[in-house]
């Protein structure tokens, strides 16, 4: 149901037309699929979750101290139950998250002048956290920039047609903690959504908790696989691609036991004018600025102000 494709077909040009060809199939069908051969070191995948935990650990004091409700550029520390992902369900997502953005000098004019989505990062007092971070950052950009290029070739568009779109981009990169379940009725650790971007790469513990719910389906587990990353298709490719892709609900249970994930929000640079690609047929959806998209769906999650 939820395919594995081995981005090494691609990559090594061994089976590069085999590769676009699957995953296009997973980008119209389920909108999931894992993803291994992607050449990002283990050795940095773990570190960003011990990282994760080392931050999570922390006396809650230290925690708010870079709380997200601080900056107006979703950055920082969310606390458990701050968002609602599921913003008809009224219930409160029970896990806490750390999030980055796109690194930016405090001078740069954009910041000053407080354009959306340009803002600084802020970071806890860990060793180490920062680096981890934004290197963690850069190679997981990299790698969706890289899938991009399989992405465009499905589409019968030149394969670097993506890839001036994501240098200064609103990726985000996320760090997620589930405390265990308490057995309370209606208990959930990230209600049902899709994701707003153009593709999600998850990194997983181990620990289950992930379904997906495939159009006109029932809920289904996502399975683990040490190491290789859980990608799906985000709402701003599916309106990119004039719904040919397309972007699947999915939801976080309550683990048994914490849980930790790594979510990459692939995103274009915030000029980004998302208008049906050629090809597409007859466009379903005005064009839009990333940006402008993005802050649409970020507004209809937050049930706190965030930035006051
Ligand atoms: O933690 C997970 O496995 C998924 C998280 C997620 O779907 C999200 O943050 O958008
Ligand atoms: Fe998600």
């Amino acid at each position: 149901m939820i395919p594995v494709l081995d981005f090494n077909r691609f990559s090594s040009g061994t089976d590069r037309d085999g590769f676009v060809a699957d995953l296009g199939a997973a980008a119209r069908g389920p909108g999931f699929f894992l993803l291994t051969g992607h050449g990002i070191d283990p050795a940095l995948q773990a570190g960003v979750l011990a990282q994760a935990d080392a931050f999570f650990g922390l006396p809650l004091a230290e925690k708010e101290k870079v709380s997200i409700l601080k900056t107006p550029h979703y950055r920082g520390w969310a606390h458990d139950g701050l968002e609602s992902l599921d913003e008809t369900s009224g219930q409160k997502d029970r896990k806490e998250s750390f999030n980055i953005g796109y690194d930016m000098d405090p001078v740069d004019p954009r910041v000053l002048a407080g354009e959306p989505f340009r803002g600084v990062n802020q970071w806890p007092e860990l060793p180490g956290f920062r680096d981890t971070m934004l290197a963690y950052y850069d190679a997981a950009l990299a790698l969706g920039v890289r899938l991009c290029r399989a992405i465009a070739l499905d589409l019968s568009l030149p394969e670097d047609h993506f890839d001036t779109m994501f240098h200064e981009p609103l990726a985000a990169l996320r760090v997620l903690h589930y405390p265990p379940a308490t057995g309370a009725a209606g208990e959930i650790g990230a209600g049902a959504h899709s994701d707003y971007g153009v593709v999600t790469l998850l990194l997983t513990d181990g620990e289950p908790g992930l379904q997906v719910q495939p159009r006109g389906g029932d809920w289904i587990d996502v399975p683990h696989v040490q190491g290789a990353y859980v990608v799906n298709i985000g709402d701003c490719l599916m309106r990119w691609t004039n719904d040919i892709y397309v972007s699947t609900p999915h939801r976080v249970l309550r683990p048994k036991r914490q849980r930790r994930s790594v979510a990459m929000f692939v995103e274009a640079n915030p000029d980004v004018i998302v208008a049906a690609l050629p090809g597409t047929g007859a466009p379903k959806y005005a064009p839009i600025r990333a940006a402008d998209y993005l802050q649409s769906r970020l507004d209809a999650t937050y049930t706190e102000t965030v930035g006051g």
